[in-house]
């Protein structure tokens, strides 16, 4: 029998998450600079992306995914990165907080605390694992704060509590997101704010951010994820610094498949 390619095996198909992350702009540069003509990208969301992928390795059938570190797949599957030797999903990402412009002078103390938020891998894993084991993610952000005083205590040291404040987090339901901006909602709720999370899309997330009608966002993934996003945003946002570095994104198979390179995607 011909030994069925590895795109036949997957029906040419990559699967992605929602339209607008910059890892489907991402996903289709690849598909462009690798030559992937047969290939096309499946949008979807998140959530389903996991969906398919438990599926898939459940029942050890091969499957390619828009994959990001960090995230909790890694720990539950044996999953690698594809590489890509041409540069398509570029190299150490970031995820850095971005706030609207008249933040800083509105609202001193939660610039503060935003522009302080930094916390680890394992830190954000602790939250995104209990979520995904069934955990509201409100319980489960509340969890993390109770155990890490000192971790929360280097973000709000030092700044004024405010007095029942609106304010709005605007955040795309990415896990490594939905895990942040529930921490930092109950952070400053700590500090007297009124805190509403905003759950859109990526586009309208970072328009939220530009037109004022969000306050802050812990979602804007750099230099290169969302690189369309602030340069047409350029200016109409502030960036108050990393929240965590050493961040990935590129595409994910199982390691029970035996390619290693977006390159024998082609094959
Ligand atoms: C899915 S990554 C967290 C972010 C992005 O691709 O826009």
């Amino acid at each position: 029998s011909n030994a069925s390619s590895v795109g036949e095996s997957l029906d040419y198909k990559i699967t992605g998450i929602d339209p607008g992350a910059g890892i489907m702009e991402a996903t289709e540069r690849a598909i462009t600079d690798y030559e992937l003509d047969e290939w096309d990208l499946v949008s979807g969301s998140s959530a389903a992306m996991t969906a398919s992928l438990k599926k898939a390795y459940d029942a050890e059938e091969p499957i390619v995914v828009t994959g990001w570190t960090p995230h909790w797949k890694f720990a539950e599957y044996d999953l690698k990165y594809l590489e890509d030797p041409k540069g398509s999903y570029g190299g150490e990402e970031e995820i850095h907080t971005i706030g609207r412009t008249g933040l800083q002078e509105e609202m001193p103390e939660a610039h503060q605390v935003l522009s302080n938020f930094n916390w680890s891998e394992d830190d954000m894993g602790e939250v995104m694992i209990a979520i995904k084991d069934g955990e509201k993610p409100e319980v489960a952000a509340q969890a993390w704060v109770d155990a890490n005083p000192e971790k929360v205590a280097a973000w709000t040291d030092g700044i004024e509590k405010v007095d029942g404040d609106k304010i709005k987090l605007a955040y795309v339901a990415w896990d490594s997101e939905i895990a942040s901006t529930n921490v930092m909602s109950i952070v400053l709720t700590s500090l007297g704010y009124d805190v509403t999370m905003l759950q859109v899309e990526a586009g309208p997330m970072w328009t939220a951010i530009a037109d004022g009608s969000a306050d802050a966002s812990l979602a804007g993934w750099l230099p290169l994820t969302h690189a369309t996003y602030a340069e047409k945003f350029d200016g109409k946002f502030e960036d108050l610094g990393t929240s965590m570095t050493g961040v990935k994104i590129g595409l994910v198979v199982p390691a029970y498949m035996d390619i290693t390179s977006i390159e024998d995607l082609k094959k």
